[in-house]
């Protein structure tokens, strides 16, 4: 499987490679195919060197030096420039590595890959792995060349006496001995992902300023960082161990080959004092033994590397295969509701979750209308969005968008006439036109658009307010302007109202941050936007633990433990007396 791979990505990354630059491929191929026979010809040339001088032949001398020179100069120059290109086209083919795995990310339609450890895992090590994946192609050309070297300097040394063929036999264990030291080392390194994540996540929490503050005032700093020094030191001395095992294994490999060299020096003294070598062979079999090993050397490691970037491309492949899988189309999502959005049945467990999140849902949201999620946390409404939104799919039962399943629509299209504001909002550090434009990214340069959506989220204020206006970096990270978190979240706010035409505006606790005048002065702005875009059959679903607010939704329900326990118009719940009705009486007296 994993030799698949590496022959798989060895393909991939030279057709990269040849996509990028077609001309400076070639010539790198050519130079590192050159390499082979350089080695024997350096030999040769010296072998011819010392005959010539000991025959006192002048021209045999004067050709062995230039064949020497020539073979020096080749080897030389043309190793700096094969490895500096090389390393270019490396450059190259990273970056298109990289924008391949992310375009396959963005294709999946739900995030469902990323709530499950294992899939995490393997990004986390298709991401750490970039480079060997980068380096298998070419990794692969050194090996081959390396190889048809060792075979040359063969041929050359069993033409003098069979018995330097040990030479080549003695160095076979070092291959596979280094290949497994290295799978092991692989091995460790899946075996540890998670600790080195954990780590990384825990120190993160001490260092991201959004965190750290929390972290201090509970005085927790110092023992996250022990937590986090302990699992790095978990999963650096379980990596160390295995290192350690695998040079054993390494040098094991080598040891073979050194009594192999040893016997042949031996047969050199041996032909040497017989007359059955002169001393140009001498030389030239000691210097081909010694360019020998430098060759075994490069061809361990190549192949190594590329054994290496097989065991990547198995995550590489995962997740292109999984992108397919996951990638799909459908009917295009219509323009227009007509009838409503239904949940029929539906059910869903988060991967790994013992148990279900939402449980036989049934709702109906006629088109044109607007609905109030209201609950206790953890009930169930951020999953109930997630599920209108399509970002997760249910795990039983379905939801129909004017009876057709939202299964059978194409993700892309749905994702077009969706737009809102999630609770956990992206504080977007760039320019405040593109933190905004960004909800609607063919408008993004569109200013009138970007000012009219921090209109309609009252945060033109804001514009005013900051140095450069529209073109104000936002955030610390970049050396921007640093935003309150009522002020991110209006941002977050008018992103969410960029789309002019939308058909379900979601909107999950998106007055959390602001003071309650804002957020009544917000809620007016929906509902009147709602009846505004009736026409289209627009929906709005607004989550919110405040019933002020839901209260002029056109129908509400009430969720707890992932079932729908009341539901109906404001007027009807309270009538009925139940649960709702006794929170919104709370409530309303605590604002009094
Ligand atoms: N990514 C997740 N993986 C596993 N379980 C989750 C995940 N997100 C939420 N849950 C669980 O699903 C249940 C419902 O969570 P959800 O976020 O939908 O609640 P909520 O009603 O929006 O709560 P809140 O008012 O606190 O935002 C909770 O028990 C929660 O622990």
């Amino acid at each position: 499987m994993s030799m698949r791979n590496s022959l798989r990505m060895t393909r991939h990354t030279l057709s990269l490679s040849y996509r990028a630059d077609r001309r400076v491929t070639i010539a790198v191929g050519v130079l590192v195919g050159l390499q082979a026979g350089l080695v024997s010809l350096t030999a040769l040339s010296q072998r011819w060197l010392v005959d010539s001088a000991e025959l006192d032949i002048a021209v045999g001398l004067l050709g062995a030096v230039g064949l020497g020179v020539v073979c020096h100069v080749l080897q030389t120059i043309g190793q700096r420039i094969s490895i500096n290109y090389r390393n270019d086209l490396c450059n190259r083919i990273q970056l298109a590595l990289e924008q391949e795995i992310t375009e396959a990310a963005a294709k999946i339609p739900t995030i469902a890959h990323l709530e499950r450890s294992e899939f995490i895992n393997r990004i986390v090590m298709l991401r750490r792995g970039t480079l060997a994946l980068t380096n298998t192609g070419w990794a692969a050309a050194y090996a081959l060349s390396a190889l048809a070297g060792i075979a040359m300097s063969l041929w050359l040394l069993m033409d003098i006496h069979p018995l330097l063929a040990l030479l080549a036999a003695c160095a076979v264990p070092i291959l596979p001995l280094t290949n497994r030291a290295k799978r092991m080392q692989q091995q460790a390194a899946e075996a540890t992902v998670e600790h080195f994540r954990q780590e990384a996540e825990l120190h993160d929490l001490c260092l991201r300023p959004q965190t750290a503050k929390e972290v201090w005032v509970c005085g927790n700093g110092m023992r996250l960082d022990r937590r986090a020094s302990d699992l790095w030191a978990e999963g650096a001395q379980h990596e160390a161990r295995v290192r350690l095992r695998g040079l054993v294994y390494e040098i094991g490999g080598w040891v073979l080959y050194f009594a192999a060299l040893t016997v042949a020096l031996i047969v050199v003294g041996h032909l040497l004092r017989t007359g059955g070598a002169t001393a140009g062979d001498a030389v030239f079999i000691i210097s081909l033994a010694g360019q020998l090993r430098a060759q075994q050397q490069l061809a361990v490691d190549t192949i190594t590397q590329v054994a290496n970037g097989g065991r990547i491309a198995e995550h590489h492949r995962w997740l292109l295969d999984y992108a397919v899988v996951a990638t799909r189309t459908g009917a295009p999502a219509p323009v227009r509701l007509k009838g409503a959005i239904e949940l029929r049945n539906v059910s869903f467990t988060y991967p790994g979750a013992v148990s279900p999140a939402l449980r036989g849902v049934n709702l109906t949201i006629p088109a044109g209308s607007s609905l109030g999620i209201a609950g206790a946390n953890g009930a169930g409404k951020s999953t109930l969005v997630k599920l209108l939104l399509g970002v997760q799919q249910p795990t039983t039962g379905m939801i129909t968008v004017d009876g057709v399943d939202l299964r059978e629509l194409d993700p892309a299209t749905w994702a077009a006439v969706c737009t809102g504001v999630l609770q956990d909002f992206l504080k977007l550090q760039t320019s405040l036109r593109e933190s905004v434009g960004a909800g609607d990214l063919p408008a993004v340069q569109n200013a009138s658009q970007v000012a009219e959506a921090l209109d309609r989220a009252r945060a033109t204020r804001l514009v005013h307010e900051l140095p450069e206006g529209l073109e104000t970096q936002l955030g610390k990270t970049f050396g921007g302007v640093e935003l309150s978190h009522g002020q991110w979240q209006r941002v977050a706010l008018a992103r969410g109202l960029m789309r002019q035409a939308p058909l379900l505006l979601v909107l999950d606790e998106p007055t959390a941050a602001l003071d309650p005048q804002a957020e009544h002065e917000l809620y007016e702005l929906f509902m009147e936007q709602t009846r505004k875009s009736a026409g289209r059959g627009a929906v709005t679903a607004l989550v919110s633990h405040r019933f002020s607010t839901i209260h002029t939704a056109d129908h509400i329900v009430v969720i707890g433990d992932g079932r729908i326990t009341e539901q109906g118009t404001h007027a009807h719940l309270l009538a009925t007396g139940g649960e709702y009705a006794e929170l919104y009486r709370t409530q309303m007296q605590a604002y009094r």
